[in-house]
């Protein structure tokens, strides 16, 4: 069994679903994972504001203008008229599911269902595709087995029962299709697994199912050495370990939902990222194997917030940092980057949802300063103090940009630095000509 999960861009137009439809038809058992159209959850996550902030109005006038949208989609997408009715049918249905949501109380719950329907519509859409080219396929709600527990984890016990006691009832079908994204709660209500969950979904389904592969479709050839939205002459990176592939998706690399790894990696599932428009191209293979000593990309996580906290009264007291840790922990706040002197500590989070009350009670530890706009710029790669020159490169790179904190030596895979989020772009770009020289020639 393979995982297929198609992001947003792949199904974002009739075209490109079209293209999937061509990708998936061949005779590997699969699953398929679709997130919501390009776009959608984004108008969805809108609409549910407006309904929360009580203009009505506004909300009902964002639904029919995606409605609207919609229906074009239909037009482009299915050639018979019979299609084309069964299609309006059902997302006429789910957008008066939306409007319905203007009369009556609104709430988190409310908004959750709303943010549903991206992947109930894309899914849909998609099996009517499927048969309408005669393509034997079986939709599985995934609200049917994807479910989290009251700390918001993944229940895999339950999703691998459900799927297998599924799966099992369609012994002679190889195409199935499902939802990203989605899942019910503790409390059996509409949730998600967070924005740009799709992906996770997909390697909970593949651990799950034991899979042989997870493929992870989206608009680019795989991962490249630094963001490509940013820098130009970037390249894709052929091979990365899970460690990699799992730091590179925690520091900002888009591409990849940072939970994604975990799941795979622990069932040994490689992963690959693939290109829905130029599915010839190799992308990225992310496995067990160790893909060679060198830094392999950047990434940057921007929205980071560093907090100092200076206490000459502490100097080389044993428990002072623990006692920091603590009031992070009381705060369910985890930290990003730690760096710490005799009498300082600097830390970096960012969770800004309790910083108020972190800062009351670490002042009762000495002077506490915050700097807030700060990103994240992380190195990553295999065994990267063992390559001669690397950190030599990375600084004469980065010569005239001032480093707020620098982290080395917390695992063989990454050495962070902390920056002013307005030097990010200069950083990742001289850190392409400076560390990047050119394509490796195993890209
Ligand atoms: N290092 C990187 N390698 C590849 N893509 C990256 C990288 N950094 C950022 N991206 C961006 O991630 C985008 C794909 O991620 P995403 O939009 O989540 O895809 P999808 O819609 O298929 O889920 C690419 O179009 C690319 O611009
Ligand atoms: N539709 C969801 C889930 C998702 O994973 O989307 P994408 O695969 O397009 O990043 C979101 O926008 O967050």
């Amino acid at each position: 069994m393979k995982i297929l999960k198609f992001g947003g861009t792949s199904v974002g137009s009739p075209q490109n679903m079209k293209l999937v439809a061509n990708l998936v038809n061949d005779e590997y058992r699969k699953i398929v994972v679709l997130s919501a159209m390009s776009g959608t959850t984004n108008k969805l996550v809108e609409i549910a504001g407006k309904f929360y902030q009580q203009q009505t109005q506004e909300a009902l006038q964002l639904t029919e203008n995606l409605y609207k949208i919609y229906r074009e989609v239909i037009k482009g997408l299915y050639t018979t008229e019979k299609k084309k009715f069964a299609a309006l049918d059902l997302v006429i249905s789910h957008f008066d599911f939306i409007k319905s949501m203007a009369t009556g109380p609104f709430s988190i719950r409310e908004e959750r269902a709303i943010l549903a329907q991206g992947e109930l519509l894309s899914t849909a859409l998609f099996q009517f595709l499927l048969e309408e080219m005669n393509l034997d396929s079986v939709l599985l709600p995934a609200l049917n087995f994807m479910r989290i527990d009251e700390n918001e984890e993944p229940d895999t016990k339950f999703l691998q029962q459900e799927l297998s006691t599924t799966l099992a009832k369609h012994p002679h079908n190889n195409l199935f299709v499902t939802q990203g994204y989605i899942c019910r709660n503790s409390f059996g209500e509409i949730d998600n697994l967070k924005r740009g969950g799709s992906d996770y979904s997909a390697s909970l389904i593949g651990a799950a199912v034991k899979a042989t592969e997870i493929q992870i479709w989206t608009d680019i050839d795989g991962m490249h050495n630094n963001d490509p939205r940013i820098v130009r002459n970037t390249y894709p990176i052929a091979g990365l370990s899970f460690d990699e592939a799992a730091e590179l998706a925690y520091f900002g690399v888009k591409i990849l939902h940072p939970s994604s790894v975990l799941p795979a990696k622990q069932k040994n599932i490689p992963v690959k990222l693939l290109n829905t428009m130029q599915p010839e191209a190799k992308g990225t293979t992310i496995s067990s194997l160790s893909s060679g000593k060198s830094i392999k990309a950047v990434a940057a996580k921007d929205g980071i917030v560093a907090i100092n906290v200076k206490s000459s009264r502490m100097l080389l007291a044993y428990g002072f940092l623990r006692r920091i840790f603590e009031v992070f922990e009381e705060y369910k706040t985890p930290i990003d980057m730690i760096t710490t002197s005799e009498v300082a500590v600097s830390l970096t989070i960012d969770n800004t949802k309790h910083l108020s009350d972190i800062i009351a009670e670490l002042k009762e530890f000495g002077s506490v300063q915050v700097d807030e706009s700060q990103t994240i710029i992380c190195l990553v790669g295999d065994s990267i103090e063992e390559v001669p020159g690397t950190t030599v490169k990375i600084f004469e790179a980065l010569k005239n940009i001032p480093l707020r904190m620098i982290s080395y030596g917390g695992s063989k895979n990454n050495i962070s630095l902390l920056i002013s989020t307005t030097d990010k772009k200069r950083a990742l770009v001289a850190l392409n000509e400076g560390v990047f020289e050119r394509e490796p020639a195993h890209a």
